[in-house]
């Protein structure tokens, strides 16, 4: 980075050089630099600005400029999830807990419309920012197109999401949500429900009494104390029925894997023991139904107690629902009062999280960010983006850019900077301006992927006391040719970024008192600041361009740390 924090550039350096070798005061007023801040709303510490350095052409005199609002600032990193003034309009398709419903009415709009046909959802979804569902609408590719620049969330109201088309939704930059927790104890005890009813052939007994009978003898059970209980997958439901099966005095073994080898101890089931009794909440899919019947009716398996099927609802005359050694529930499991206003809460906090700006805990498709490194990523997230439309700005043609390289100067090693955040946000920056696409942190790699745009990082170690966690951006772009010809050096591109600045009172005043001594008049004027008294950026338009001396006594100013003039 040529520029320093002390350093105040008036014409500013050689375009995009990343070099630090001449200083910006003595370089040459065609190539102008450009200081970018955004603002800081998420705790950064205080002493942040962004600084670019580039060329353009359209007259622009920055001294310390404001890039973005607090707002627009979220809107950035939360993946183009806000809606702007307007009320979101969230769709509700299945039934949702009244607590949830609540939260989400603080927020938006919401329209609850049960049981909709793949057409009416696909019409109704074309004027909604969200939509929440549970397991039964299928959130399919032609939904995401019907909500194509409009949908930009869905929340799941449970775990499993297999009827979202998750690769659509990247596509389309949809962040998907679900509300992993608040079931599982319900998913867990429906298990141990449907294992001690298919011990003690509570179903069928209790339909046989129902239709006048009295068979005493017919359904004699099995007792549940001192059998094994094995458990496929050992996450969070399956933990807790291990819990609740040891409670019954069964030996629990179980077989994930992917789970911690301290958490589940392998078994093999290479052969199931005959008579062998199978329970699964899962899903339908992850057992061989055909099989099952074949199993059932062999005496391998001696009965099976079922709330998933691979086709829900299942067909009517289901050998496998129909079979007298299977009791069969309409997935039920996580259908408990208190789990469903827990999952109610727990999607509509998300997806009100979303929609605010804020990246999801719970997020499905989209890299998790912990708080604390997106607060601290903040106002590099809008460099980023800044760094990567310059970039395909100043590129001819603006789609030639096939590769970029990334290089972040840090004090932090490579396993403690979490780039993924700004990658997508050059990426962002890169794409945005030359096509219609969306982009943001859910489909970034997607779209760079898809357009041929190879992104390689590297991370810089630099020694520094500060504990910033990036000194620098620099964007590297080879092979390219450019509308400027002094943007190109030894036939590449390079841009840098950079973070600092203060905020001090009277600024406005004296740095357009300079300009209007010279006649320069000003279009417009952006401020902003990471808070009070601290760091601030300043953007200033103007339809003539200053003269030198204006320039050097806007330099001059004491408070002015660094300023660039530049030509768009
Ligand atoms: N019936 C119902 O109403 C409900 C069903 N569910 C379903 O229950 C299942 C478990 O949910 P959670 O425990 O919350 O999820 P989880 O993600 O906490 O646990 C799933 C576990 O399965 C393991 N696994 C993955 N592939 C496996 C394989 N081939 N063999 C053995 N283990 C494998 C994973 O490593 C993980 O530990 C999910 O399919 C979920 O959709 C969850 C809640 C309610
Ligand atoms: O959370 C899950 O994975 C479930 O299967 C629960 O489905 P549901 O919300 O009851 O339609």
């Amino acid at each position: 980075m040529a520029s320093s924090a002390s350093t105040k550039s008036i014409f500013p350096s050689p375009l995009f050089s990343s070099s630090s070798s001449s200083s910006s005061k003595s370089r040459s007023s065609k190539i102008p630099n450009l200081s970018f801040l955004s603002s800081n709303t998420f705790g950064t510490k205080p002493n942040d600005i962004n600084i670019i350095k580039l060329s353009c052409q359209q007259r622009c005199f920055v001294v310390n400029s404001v890039l973005k609002t607090v707002d627009q600032t979220k809107q950035t990193i939360s993946n183009n999830v806000v809606v702007g003034n307007e009320k979101p309009t969230i769709l509700v398709s299945e039934k949702l807990g009244e607590a949830g419903l609540q939260v989400l009415r603080k927020l938006g709009n919401v329209v609850c419309a049960y049981d909709l046909s793949p057409e009416e959802l696909c019409t109704k979804i074309s004027t909604c920012d969200a939509l929440i569902v549970r397991s039964g609408t299928k959130v399919t590719r032609k939904v995401f197109e019907a909500g194509k620049g409009k949908l930009r969330v869905v929340g799941r109201a449970g775990v499993g999401i297999d009827n979202v088309d998750l690769q659509a939704a990247t596509e389309f930059g949809c962040l998907v949500v679900n509300a992993p927790t608040a079931n599982t104890i319900a998913a867990a005890e429906h298990g141990i429900a449907l294992l001690a009813a298919m011990a003690r052939n509570v179903s069928q007994a209790d339909a046989s009494l129902k239709a006048g009978k009295w068979l005493r003898s017919k359904y004699v059970g099995v007792s549940m104390v001192g059998k094994t209980l094995a458990v496929m997958g050992f996450g969070k439901v399956g933990s807790e029925v291990a819990r609740r099966a040891k409670g019954l005095g069964m030996n629990v073994i179980a077989h994930d894997p992917y789970a911690p080898a301290d958490r589940a101890r392998a078994a093999a089931f290479a052969k199931m023991k005959k008579g062998v009794r199978i329970i699964n909440v899962a899903r339908g899919g992850v057992i061989d139904e055909d099989a099952l019947v074949k199993a059932l009716d062999s005496g391998i398996v001696a009965q099976a107690a079922l709330d998933v099927f691979t086709e829900e609802p299942p067909a009517k005359d289901s050998k496998l629902v129909q079979h007298e050694n299977v009791i069969a529930t309409p997935h039920l499991g996580a259908s408990t009062k208190e789990a469903q206003e827990g999952v109610a809460i727990e999607i509509a906090e998300a997806v009100v999280g979303a929609l605010n700006g804020e990246l999801s805990a719970t997020a499905v498709n989209a890299p998790m960010v912990a708080p604390e490194v997106l607060s601290e990523l903040a106002p590099y997230v809008a460099l980023a983006e800044k760094l990567g439309r310059l970039a395909v700005q100043l590129v001819s043609g603006g789609s030639g850019i096939q590769s970029i390289k990334v290089v972040y100067r840090s004090a932090r090693g490579p396993d403690n900077l979490d780039t993924r955040l700004l990658r997508a946000m050059i990426i962002k920056g890169v794409i945005e301006p030359i096509s219609n696409t969306i982009v943001n942190l859910v489909n970034a790699d997607y779209i760079a992927k898809q357009r041929g745009l190879r992104i390689s990082e590297e991370k810089v170690a630099v020694d520094s006391s500060l504990e910033l966690p990036v000194e620098s951006i620099q964007i590297q772009i080879s092979n390219v040719e450019s509308k400027f010809a002094s943007a190109v050096s030894e036939g590449q591109i390079s841009i840098d970024g950079k973070v600092k600045q203060i905020d001090q009172p009277g600024m406005i005043g004296l740095v357009g008192n300079i300009l209007g001594q010279q006649n320069v008049n000003v279009s417009f004027m952006s401020v902003g600041r990471t808070s009070r008294r601290q760091k601030a950026i300043m953007a200033i338009g103007v339809d003539e361009e200053p003269n030198k001396e204006a320039l050097e006594n806007i330099g001059a100013v004491p408070a002015v740390e660094e300023f660039v003039f530049l030509k768009l």
